[in-house]
């Protein structure tokens, strides 16, 4: 299984020789200028004639031949907006498939799902829908619009606002237009907007509201590329040459000729850039992950191959941040390959509607990041603990039985438990209606690490979570759990692609490197990051630790980016640590490890407290923690109350929580010294977590760079 050392896994069987040339057959795609040079096709014409409302139902064929042509390229990798790269094709069988633009892919759901439902949403509070025809259509108008507004080739549109047609329809339309389609975090403050806006040179920008705009205005003057801002929620509460409404916005185009645009999109290539994914910053300043529209659409057609039974049937909610990966992927482009229907969620999903969307939707396939499960499981356990004891002893028994009947499933055995027919009726099938995930053939988790108590959870009331691994530079997924799956693994990787272990350990940890036709083209404009990412054969490294069981499930064991290295030279991994402390003691809602160049390790806490409905951390502490304080004796109910006097019986159920983490670790160095208890839960509007709320370590470590000081400095503590 190996070559070099490395264990190399292609699609968890074959091992093979990793010289990028030999497994790049691009030669045997045909290599031709761009079009951009040629006049538009009449073939291509009469498509988009054909395309009005009025016209039949079946969609005339495509402007381009499906056998598309790639634009000339010599390397795996770009760093500039304009440049074209080689695609990582097999030579036959997964991975050979050809490749196709984002406009193709739209084109043929459109031929053959025209009238079927794509979006459904809310407008003016009444729910209303769109079809596929009619989606693509708005696609092409706001195209339209964008070449009116001036958007030039390969520069960005910039999108900032919550989940909604408007935002689907800005980036399919960007991309129709020759832009690059750029997503930027609601979450992000005026500058952190106006680093995304200026690293891609937008020319527009749309935003969702008054609220996202005011952020935008503050940092205008420093956008030289700027050239129009469309708000597409909300009254426009002013009147400027630049800022026009969606309405506005979407009839702007109107005179724009169907030859222009056709010209456009006849010019595009399948392995050219036309998206950018920017970093959230966990690991360093955010960087623009440049996809190609082959990443997009390879991807996506490989994904939804594996998800999708039923083509035109599937149902999806949209409400994870668009601008990462893994909400886009699935969103967006997964559903376009399978004509799925994506309902859109409420903006306050996260803080408590979202059910009530899964409830209105009853989704076929979810996705949820690793918090959102625990927030369920959470609600589900308070729920429960008030329940009568008749019933929390038939929700304990039919839990165990699920738990045994999903373990032997999962082995291949099948065994169904005696009971289970009965539990499945009395306490399942109940909680898959309640939770609206009764027709959910698939619970997906992803982007972050989940836990084994809350898997276990869910597997426990016949709900198996299963794991979804990648990142923004493998265009979202690598490694999938679909049918087959193992409790803790993130699966096995997709057809088409390959995982290798690089440098493995005596027990088999390496990181784990990504090659396939969904990894990345490079970072806008950073060589150096570039190269770091992508070794000189082409492999993404990473900068996960990884390992194999037997049957080639892979398990993610740690980062080896956010690797703490003491002052004495001990490699520390923080991720179990934390973890550990959490779960021995309830009450802490946020763990991180210090100790990167220091002489010991030192922790950070925060206290579970209640949220406020803009995801603010309160000073109320929540109920879980209000319980961990009455068992010990205390009455606070506020986090301060805890804080500000060290409330001795907390500390030291902290200390002795700890205490019991310590004892079990492997060395002295891995021991925590130290710990303060922060006044205020991490939190995404806060900063210190990310949008897939892994936290964004250098970003605590600068907000809280003085309590740290103080701790290694022996003042206090
Ligand atoms: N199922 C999973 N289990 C454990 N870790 C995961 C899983 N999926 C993704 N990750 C982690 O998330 C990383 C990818 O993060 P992503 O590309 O989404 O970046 P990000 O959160 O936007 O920001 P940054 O690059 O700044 O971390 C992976 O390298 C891995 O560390």
């Amino acid at each position: 299984m190996s070559t070099t050392g490395e264990s190399v896994l292609s699609n968890g069987v074959a091992a093979m020789d990793l010289h990028a040339d030999s497994i790049t057959p691009d030669s045997e795609i045909q290599q031709t200028p761009p079009a951009a040079q040629t006049p538009a096709s009449p073939a291509a014409e009469e498509v988009v004639e054909g395309l009005s409302t009025e016209e039949p139902k079946v969609v005339p064929m495509s402007t381009q031949s499906l056998a598309t042509t790639l634009a000339p390229a010599d390397k795996l990798w770009s760093t500039s907006r304009d440049k074209a790269v080689k695609l990582r094709m097999e030579g036959s069988g997964p991975g050979s498939e050809t490749p196709v633009t984002i406009h193709q892919m739209f084109l043929e759901t459109v031929e053959k799902s025209a009238d079927q439902t794509a979006l459904i949403f809310k407008q003016d509070g009444q729910p209303a829908s769109l079809t596929w025809r009619e989606y693509y259509e708005k696609c092409r108008a706001a195209a339209k619009s964008f070449l009116k507004l001036g958007l030039e080739r390969f520069h960005g549109v910039g999108i900032l606002g919550f989940n909604s047609p408007e935002w689907f329809i800005s980036d399919i339309g960007c991309i129709f237009a020759g832009g690059l389609a750029a997503g930027i975090y609601t979450t992000n403050s005026p500058e952190a907007c106006q680093y995304v806006a200026a690293n891609c040179e937008a020319n527009i920008l749309v935003v969702e509201n008054q609220k996202q705009l005011d952020k935008i205005l503050q940092v205008k003057d420093q956008l030289p590329h700027l050239k129009a801002i469309v708000q597409y929620k909300g009254e426009l509460q002013q009147k400027t040459s630049f800022l026009y409404s969606w309405e506005e916005f979407m009839k702007l185009g109107e005179d724009v000729p169907d030859e222009q645009l056709n010209a456009m999109i006849d010019s595009q290539r399948a392995n050219e850039c036309c998206t950018l994914i920017y970093t959230s910053g966990t690991t360093g300043n955010p960087k623009g992950v440049m996809l190609s529209q082959d990443n997009v659409t390879w991807t996506a057609r490989t994904s939804s191959s594996l998800i999708s039974k039923n083509y035109g049937q599937e149902i999806l909610i949209s409400y994870l941040p668009l601008s990462h990966v893994a909400a886009q992927m699935i969103d967006i482009w997964i559903s376009m390959s399978f004509a799925g229907t994506t309902y859109f969620a409420e903006p306050d999903a996260l803080k408590g509607s979202l059910v009530n969307t899964l409830r209105d939707a009853r989704p076929t396939c979810f996705l949820g990041v690793p918090r959102v499960w625990e927030k369920m499981q959470e609600r589900m356990r308070d729920v429960g603990a008030k329940a009568s004891p008749l019933r929390k002893r038939v929700a304990d028994w039919a839990k165990s039985i699920g738990l045994q009947y999903n373990y032997s499933a999962m082995e291949g055995e099948n065994w169904v438990p005696w009971g289970f027919m009965l539990a499945n009726n009395l306490v399942f099938k109940k909680v898959r209606g309640v939770l609206g995930l009764d027709r959910c053939r698939y619970c997906f988790t992803g982007a972050a690490p989940i836990t084994r108590e809350t898997l276990e959870y869910f597997l426990s009331l016949n709900i198996p979570v299963k794991e979804l691994y990648g990142m923004s530079e493998s265009s979202g997924p690598h490694t999938v759990s679909i049918d087959e799956y193992r409790i803790g693994s993130c699966g096995k990787v997709i057809p088409g692609s390959k995982i290798k272990l690089e440098k493995p350990d005596e027990e088999g940890n390496g990181e784990v490197c990504f090659w396939g036709r969904n990894v990345f083209m490079g970072y806008l404009n950073m060589p150096d990051k570039t190269e770091e990412a992508l070794d000189k054969d082409g492999w993404l490294h990473s900068g996960d630790l990884g390992k194999f069981d037997k049957d080639n499930f892979l398990y993610i064991t740690g980062r080896i980016k956010e690797l703490i290295i003491t002052a004495g030279g001990e490699n520390i991994p923080p991720v179990p640590i934390e973890d550990a402390v959490k779960s021995e003691l309830p009450i802490i809602s946020n763990a991180m490890l210090i100790g990167d160049k220091l002489k010991f390790l030192s922790m950070l806490l925060t206290l579970k407290c209640v949220m406020d409905d803009n995801g603010e951390p309160t000073n109320e502490l929540s109920p879980e923690a209000l319980d961990f304080c009455r068992q010990h004796g205390v009455n606070a109910t506020q986090v301060s109350e805890i804080t500000a006097n060290k409330e001795p019986a907390i500390y030291n159920a902290i200390q002795e929580g700890i205490g019991r983490v310590n004892a079990r670790s492997t060395s002295n160095a891995q021991k925590i010294q130290k710990f303060v208890v922060l006044e205020r839960d991490f939190s995404v509007v806060g900063g210190e977590l990310g949008p897939t709320l892994k936290l964004r370590r250098p970003i605590v470590v600068k907000m809280y760079q003085e309590k740290i000081n103080e701790i290694y400095s022996g003042e206090k503590q």
